[in-house]
C-alpha cells in the first residue's frame, strides 16, 4: 500500500514537473513569439531539416502570396516551390530549377546576405544564420525603398549629361565614372577605374589638388582645375564635390563642368579690352595700368624710366589721300617696326590714332632714351610699301623722364605729350625732351584755340588787302587778301600767331572757306582787270575738298577764274603728294592762277618749278629786304627774274620797303612788286584808287 502510494506520488510529481516544464517552455515560446513579433523585420526559425518552427507576422506579410500554406513542420523548400509555381519570384521565371537550386544552396550554407525580388515589386534582403541546435534563423528586411533610391541614383549618375566620378576619399582612385565622363575625358569606364584623380590633373597644376586639400573639396567647396583628356589635350573644369555613401562605403561624388571655352572667351575679352585689335599692341588702358605699376616699382627700386610718345608725321596725309585701309596697313607696319626696333625691356602700346608710346627703363644719367628715339625716327622715316604705295610714316617723339621730370604716373604721359608738341612744332621728324614751362605754353595755346573756334562765329575775322603793283606801269594789277583777327580782349592777333594753330586743329578748313568766299566776293566788285590773290595752306589740300571750295566761291560770287590767284608754299610740294598736284592741275585747268609763294626759302625750289607749271613766282621778302646792300641777294633776285622770264612765269617781289630796292628790281626787269613802299595791307573800304599810289612810289624810286 505504502509502496503503491509512494509510486503514485512519484508519478504525480513527474507529471507535475512535466506540466511545469511544458508551462515554462510555453512561456518561453510565448516570450520568443512576443519578441519576434515586436521586431520590424520578418523573422523565421527552421529546424535542422529546414522545416518551419516559428515565424512572425512581418514574415507572413512579406510572403503573403503563399502564407496561407505556412505550417509548423512544413519544409521551406516546399513553400519555395509553391511560391515559384505561383509566380511569386520574378527572377525565377523561365529558369525555375536553377533559381531553386541556388536558393536552396544558400539555405544550406547560411551566413551571408542576398537580395530577393518579389512579384509585387518589393526587394527583400535575406540574412540567414545557423542556430546552436543546427536549425536556421532567417531575417527578412524590406529594402525596396533603398533599392529605389539606388536605382534613382544610378539613373541620375549614369545618365547625367554632366561628367561625374565617384572617388575614394582616401586613395583618390576613381571607383566609377558615368557615360558623360567617359565621353568627355576619352577613357572608358574600365580605364577610369585604374586612374586616380591626380592622373586626370595637368602635371603643372597637380599642386592645385593638394592645395585645395581633398577635405576642403569634400566640404562642398568648388574649385577650378586644369586637367588632361586621354588624347593629351588640356581642359579647365570647375569641380563640384559632395560626400556620400555608395555601396556601403564613403565616396566623394565629383561633377566636372568644363569651363575651357568660357575661360578662353573670358581671356579673349580681357585681351580685347586691353589690346588694340588693329596692331595687337596693348592699348591706352593697358598702358595706363602698366605705367602706374612701373612707376611705383621704379620709385621703390630707385630706377629711372623714360616715356617716348610717338606721333606719325604723315599718317593723316596717307589716310586722307590713299584711304583708310592703307592707313590701317601703315599703322600695322609701324607697330611691327616698333616691336623690331625695341628690346624686350621696353613696353610699347598704341594709345589711339597714330599715337604710340614706349616705356623704357634707363640707367641714371644715360641718354639711351634719346638713342632709341633717334633710331625709331630713322626707322619710321624709311619708305615702306603699303597697299602698293611707297609711304614714309615719319615720326615726331616727345620724351619725359622719371624721376627727373616728375615721379607721378599720370603726369608722365602728359609731360611727354607736351614734349611731343614741341617736337612737332620744331618741324617734325625730330624728338624733344620735356621742359618745365611747356605746360603753361600749352594752356595758352588751348585758350587761343578755343577763342579761334569762336572767332568765325562771332565775326571777328576779316580781310585786309595789299596791292600787287605792275612795276613797269605803276598800276595796281591786283591785291593779296590777308586774314586779320580782331579779338575783343586780345586785340589784333597776327596771322603768324594763329594760322599754324588753325592748320593743326583743322580749323583752317572753315577759315580757308571764309577767306576764299570773302575775297572772291570783294574782288567781283573791282575793275575787270584787277586780280585777287588768296593764300592756301597745305592743310587745306590734305583735308581734301579744296577744288570744290574754290569752284563754289567762284560760282557764288561770279568772279572770273582768271581773276583768282592762289598762293601756295613749297611745303605743299615737299609733301610729294600726287593728289595735291592733281588738285593744282584741276584748278589750273579751271583758269585759276597758281603762284609759288616765298620762293627761294625752300630746299629745292628749282625742282618744284618742274613739278607744276606755275603762273607766278613770288620772290621771298628775305631777298628783297637788303637787296641794295647785298650783292648775294641781287644775284639771287637776278637769277629768279631771268628764270621766270625763260619759264614764262610772272615774277613778283614781296616786301619792298625801300625805293633803292625798287630801283634795282626795276633795273632787273621784275614784273610785279608788293610791299609797304606801296601800301600796307588795308581794309577793303580804305583801299586807294588803283593807279595813283603805285605811280607815286615809282616816282620816288626814280
Ligand atoms: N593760309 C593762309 N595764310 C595767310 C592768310 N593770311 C595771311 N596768311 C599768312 O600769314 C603770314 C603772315 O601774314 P601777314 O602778317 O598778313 O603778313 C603779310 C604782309 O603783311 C607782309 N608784308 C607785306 N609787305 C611787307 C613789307 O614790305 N615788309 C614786311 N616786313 N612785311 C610785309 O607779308 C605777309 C604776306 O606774305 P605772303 O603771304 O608770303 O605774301 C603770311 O605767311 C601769310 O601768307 C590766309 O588767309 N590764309
Amino acid at each position: 500500500m505504502l509502496r503503491r502510494g509512494r509510486q503514485r506520488t512519484g508519478t504525480l510529481d513527474a507529471a507535475l514537473r512535466l506540466a511545469a516544464a511544458e508551462q515554462e517552455a510555453q512561456r518561453a515560446r510565448d516570450q520568443l513569439r512576443a519578441a519576434i513579433e515586436a521586431m520590424p523585420e520578418g523573422v523565421v526559425f527552421l529546424d535542422e531539416d529546414g522545416r518551419y518552427i516559428l515565424w512572425n507576422r512581418q514574415y507572413a506579410e512579406i510572403y503573403a502570396g503563399s502564407a496561407d500554406l505556412f505550417k509548423v513542420g512544413e519544409l521551406l523548400e516546399d513553400q519555395l516551390r509553391i511560391g515559384v509555381a505561383r509566380g511569386q519570384y520574378p527572377e525565377a521565371v523561365g529558369r525555375e530549377e536553377e533559381w531553386l537550386a541556388r536558393r536552396l544552396a544558400l539555405l544550406a550554407n547560411p551566413g551571408g546576405r542576398h537580395e530577393q525580388l518579389l512579384a509585387d515589386g518589393r526587394w527583400i534582403m535575406i540574412e540567414e544564420r545557423r542556430t546552436d541546435d543546427g536549425g536556421t534563423i532567417g531575417i527578412r528586411v524590406d529594402i525596396t525603398e533603398m533599392k529605389q533610391r539606388e536605382a534613382s541614383f544610378r539613373l541620375l549618375f549614369d545618365e547625367n549629361p554632366l561628367p561625374m566620378c565617384l572617388v575614394d576619399p582616401e586613395s583618390l582612385m576613381v571607383r566609377r565614372a558615368n557615360t558623360a565622363a567617359c565621353q568627355h575625358y576619352g577613357h572608358d569606364d574600365a580605364a577610369f577605374r585604374t586612374l586616380s584623380l591626380l592622373d586626370l590633373h595637368h602635371p603643372e597644376s597637380r599642386w592645385d589638388l593638394f592645395r585645395d586639400a581633398w577635405g576642403t573639396i569634400a566640404a562642398d567647396k568648388d574649385r577650378t582645375w586644369r586637367q588632361l583628356r586621354a588624347d593629351g589635350s588640356t581642359i579647365e573644369v570647375t569641380a563640384f564635390a559632395r560626400q556620400l555613401t555608395y555601396e556601403g562605403a564613403p565616396v566623394v561624388l565629383t561633377a566636372f563642368v568644363d569651363v575651357t571655352e568660357r575661360r578662353r572667351s573670358e581671356e579673349r575679352m580681357t585681351h580685347m579690352a586691353r589690346h588694340d585689335p588693329l596692331t595687337g599692341l596693348p592699348n591706352r588702358l593697358a598702358y595706363g595700368e602698366f605705367i602706374v605699376e612701373a612707376v611705383s616699382r621704379a620709385r621703390i627700386a630707385g630706377q629711372h624710366l623714360s616715356v617716348l610718345l610717338i606721333d606719325l608725321d604723315n599718317f593723316k596725309t596717307v589716310n586722307d589721300t590713299l584711304g583708310h585701309s592703307v592707313g590701317d596697313e601703315l599703322l600695322q607696319q609701324v607697330a611691327s617696326r616698333l616691336r623690331e626696333c625695341l628690346g624686350d625691356d621696353c613696353f610699347v602700346a598704341r594709345l589711339g590714332g597714330d599715337e604710340f608710346a614706349v616705356l623704357v627703363p634707363v640707367a641714371p644719367g644715360s641718354v639711351a632714351d634719346e638713342q632709341i628715339a633717334a633710331r625709331l625716327i630713322a626707322n619710321l622715316s624709311t619708305t615702306a610699301i603699303v597697299g602698293g604705295h611707297q609711304v614714309a610714316a615719319g615720326a615726331s617723339i616727345g620724351i619725359a623722364r622719371m624721376p627727373a621730370d616728375m615721379d607721378v604716373a599720370e603726369q608722365f604721359l602728359k609731360n611727354a605729350d607736351l614734349a611731343l608738341y614741341r617736337a612737332k612744332a620744331a618741324g617734325r621728324g625730330t624728338f624733344r625732351h620735356f621742359e618745365p614751362g611747356m605746360d603753361e605754353q600749352l594752356q595758352r595755346r588751348r585758350h587761343l584755340e578755343m577763342d579761334l573756334r569762336q572767332a568765325l562765329v562771332r565775326g571777328e575775322l576779316s580781310l585786309h588787302y595789299q596791292p600787287l603793283v605792275n612795276l613797269q606801269s605803276g598800276r595796281t594789277s591786283g591785291y593779296e587778301a590777308l586774314l586779320r583777327w580782331t579779338h575783343p580782349e586780345r586785340g589784333s592777333v597776327p596771322p603768324a600767331d594763329f594760322i599754324a594753330l588753325a592748320e593743326e586743329t583743322g580749323l583752317i578748313g572753315d577759315i580757308g572757306r571764309f577767306v576764299l568766299e570773302r575775297a572772291c566776293a570783294d574782288a567781283a566788285a573791282w575793275p575787270e582787270d584787277t586780280k585777287v590773290a588768296v593764300n592756301l595752306s597745305p592743310a587745306q589740300f590734305r583735308n581734301g575738298g579744296i577744288l570744290a571750295t574754290v569752284m563754289r566761291a567762284l560760282e557764288r560770287t561770279g568772279l572770273q577764274p582768271s581773276r583768282l590767284e592762289l598762293e601756295i608754299t613749297e611745303s605743299l610740294l615737299m609733301e610729294k603728294s600726287e593728289s595735291a598736284l592733281a588738285t593744282l592741275r584741276a584748278l589750273r585747268a579751271l583758269g585759276v592762277g597758281i603762284s609759288m609763294d616765298d620762293f627761294g626759302t625752300g630746299y629745292s625750289s628749282l625742282s618744284y618749278l618742274r613739278s607744276f607749271p606755275f603762273t607766278k613766282i613770288k620772290i621771298d621778302k628775305s631777298f628783297i629786304r637788303d637787296l641794295h646792300t647785298s650783292p648775294d641777294s641781287q644775284a639771287i633776285v637776278s637769277a629768279i627774274v631771268s628764270l621766270g622770264r625763260s619759264l614764262k612765269m610772272t615774277v613778283i617781289a614781296e616786301g619792298i620797303e625801300d625805293p633803292a630796292d625798287l630801283a634795282l628790281l626795276l633795273a632787273e626787269g621784275c614784273v610785279e612788286g608788293q610791299g609797304y613802299l606801296f601800301s600796307v595791307p588795308l581794309p577793303l573800304d580804305q583801299l586807294a584808287p588803283h593807279e595813283g599810289d603805285a605811280a607815286d612810289a615809282e616816282d620816288a624810286a626814280a
